[in-house]
């Protein structure tokens, strides 16, 4: 069980609130560590103007994404003000086998899900310097109806609550310190995995 743990990469899950910016931090991070492999979630979600099928996201229809979910083949999904997302398995177990770790960009309920099949994960909670900065800056962003604002707002109001179940927190101020402090929690954690296998 060690050895396998010590070959493989590290699954990393960035999660919280809509609207926090996990989209803006992980893709500046993705500039900064070409080495992160990133993973394509599955959607039922309408793609936005400026979506790519397969880059961004797969899009999916209902029928299609159940079909997944019954195949087993979603490592987590979660229905988010009113539509699926989830996470393909093969890909991830795939990539963290070959060694190379991943990164995860996920809402809070699927991020849960993953602790528990993969506790050795490292789950980062990205949290917004105020609740006021959060609706700024879904609003500034523009892509979301008054009613589909009002219910990203309540859902972050509860997911908020659970900044205990993750392993770090990292204030969203500017996004180039957001990414230079994940950057320095990946890299510790690749000194704790060094740690583990010279003391074996
Ligand atoms: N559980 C889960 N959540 C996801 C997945 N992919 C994206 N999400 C989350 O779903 C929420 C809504 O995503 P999206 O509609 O793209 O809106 P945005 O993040 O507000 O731009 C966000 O919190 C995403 O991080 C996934 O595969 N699984
Ligand atoms: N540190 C920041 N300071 C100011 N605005 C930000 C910051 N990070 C992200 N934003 C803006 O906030 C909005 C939401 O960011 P986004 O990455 O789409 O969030 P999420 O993926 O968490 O829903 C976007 O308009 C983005 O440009």
């Amino acid at each position: 069980m060690k050895a396998n743990y010590l070959r493989e990469g590290l699954l990393i899950v960035v999660s919280g609130p809509s609207g926090v910016g996990k989209g803006t931090v992980c893709s500046a991070l993705r500039k900064k560590m070409p080495e992160l492999t990133y993973s394509i979630s599955a959607t039922t979600r309408p793609p936005r103007e400026s979506e790519v099928d397969g880059v961004n996201y797969f899009f999916k229809t209902v029928p299609e994404f159940k079909k997944m979910i019954q195949n087993d083949e979603l490592i987590e999904w979660a229905q988010y003000v009113g539509n699926y997302y989830g996470t393909p398995r093969r890909f991830v177990e795939e990539t963290l086998a070959s060694g190379q770790d991943i990164l995860l960009e996920i809402e809070v309920q699927g991020a849960m899900q993953v602790r528990e099949k993969f506790p050795q994960g490292i789950f980062i909670f990205l949290v917004p310097p105020s609740f006021e900065d959060l609706k700024r800056r879904i609003l500034n962003r523009g892509t979301e109806t008054e009613t589909s604002l009002a219910h990203r707002l309540d859902a972050a109001t509860d997911e908020l609550k659970q900044i205990e179940r993750y392993d770090y927190v990292v204030i969203n101020d500017e996004v180039e310190q957001a990414c230079e402090r994940i950057r320095a929690i990946i890299t510790a954690e690749h000194c704790r995995k060094d740690r583990l296998i010279l003391s074996e």
